[in-house]
């Protein structure tokens, strides 16, 4: 059985690829600081709790464990934040992820997939977005994530470390099965916030800005499912181990589809009725730095990998958050 370790298991994305990596034959090893993460959410392998800066800790799990790919989750993402602490993102994002990849060089883990994100395009020069898009972040979140797709292909020509860098789009969704789920504390991404304000976590949802160069005005952006996230990370894992990649290779990862924040409140509005359930909308001043439009071509990703997202439906997408967010919301969970 190969063994994987998954940094960041413990929270949003990674707790889902350990259940798909689990479920698909490997045995899945967790390390995770638990600062954004939560425990009961790494069900699916050995959690080991634990910080990427600590080396020895590092140095220990790699020297009893015989790892044959890495996938790298854990970050510090919170755009805004990343305006006002930069050090603790360039810190965390970059300083730390170093220290993985120096200890799996010295290990001869050769096999790694990093989560980057859009934010590392920054404001779209066109859309949608494919892999010769320019690369210009607009925060630090976005420039350390930046830095290490490109220590990446330093570390593919000196050291052999092949790896894929896969470019989310917004995450979003929930386990299928119910299992799991978003759990941000502050939640700042868009879905689960709406659906908040329709369990009565939250009194409304603000939209941040009607005045965009958009069909209704509100922002544009693309929406994949976390579950589709993590089976192009099973198939650019397969091409790491067969060695059908090599070197240092990256790809976008969205549906392709844009949905305004209006389309998406109106689509959580249909799904939230069907249980009896309304939610408060409140007009709110843009966000700094939102883009107006953010679309992903994935189609790089489609032909290499052999990719399909399977949940592309925005309602299908809304009601497994739904689902998760009313076992949240249950006076049991609070
Ligand atoms: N959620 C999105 O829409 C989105 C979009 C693009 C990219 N990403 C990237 O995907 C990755 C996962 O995002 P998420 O939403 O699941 O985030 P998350 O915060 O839910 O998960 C990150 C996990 O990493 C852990 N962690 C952070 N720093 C650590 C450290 N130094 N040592 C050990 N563990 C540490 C946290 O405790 C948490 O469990 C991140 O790298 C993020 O930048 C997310
Ligand atoms: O209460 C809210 C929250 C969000 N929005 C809007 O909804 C859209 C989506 O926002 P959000 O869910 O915060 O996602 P993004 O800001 O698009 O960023 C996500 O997607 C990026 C890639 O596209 C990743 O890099 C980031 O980590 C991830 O947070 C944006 O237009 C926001 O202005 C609102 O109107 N009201």
């Amino acid at each position: 059985m190969q063994q994987i370790l998954i940094i960041g298991g413990a929270g949003y994305i990674g707790s889902h690829m350990a259940k798909q990596l689990a479920n698909n034959g490997y045995r899945v090893t967790i390390l995770d600081n638990l600062s954004t993460g939560h425990k009961q959410l790494a069900q699916y392998g050995k959690l080991v709790v634990g910080d990427l800066a600590d080396t020895n800790l590092l140095e220990n799990l790699f020297s009893n464990n015989t790892f044959s790919g890495v996938m790298h989750f854990a970050a510090s993402s919170l755009v805004g934040e990343s305006m006002v602490e930069p050090a603790k993102y360039y810190r965390n994002n970059v300083a730390n992820t170093l220290n993985l990849l120096d200890v799996m060089v010295r290990h001869g883990v050769k096999n790694f997939i990093f989560s980057s994100t859009a934010a590392t395009f920054g404001e779209p020069e066109y859309t949608p977005i494919d892999e010769r898009h320019p690369q210009n972040p607009i925060n630090p979140y976005g420039a350390s994530k930046l830095m290490v797709e490109r220590i990446l292909q330093d570390y593919a020509s000196a050291y052999g470390l092949n790896s894929v860098c896969l470019r989310y789009f917004n995450a979003c969704g929930a386990d299928p099965a119910g299992e799991l789920g978003e759990c941000h504390e502050p939640e700042t991404h868009l879905i689960p916030l709406v659906l908040q304000a329709a369990s009565g976590r939250r009194e409304c949802i603000k939209v941040f800005g009607r005045d965009y160069a958009t069909d209704d005005g509100t922002c544009v952006r693309d929406y994949i499912h976390v579950e589709d996230l993590c089976s192009a990370h099973g198939l650019a894992l397969q091409q790491l181990l067969s060695q059908h990649i090599q070197g240092a290779q990256a790809y976008n990862l969205g549906n392709g589809l844009g949905f305004s924040v209006q389309q998406i409140i109106d689509a959580a509005i249909k799904v939230v009725a069907e249980q009896g359930y309304q939610l408060k909308v409140e007009e709110a001043e843009r966000r700094a730095g939102d883009p107006a439009v953010l679309v992903a071509d994935a189609t790089r990703a489609k032909t290499e990998l052999g990719w399909q997202p399977k949940f592309d439906s925005i309602d299908t997408i809304i009601r497994h958050a739904w689902q998760w967010e009313l076992k949240q919301a249950s006076p049991r969970n609070r």
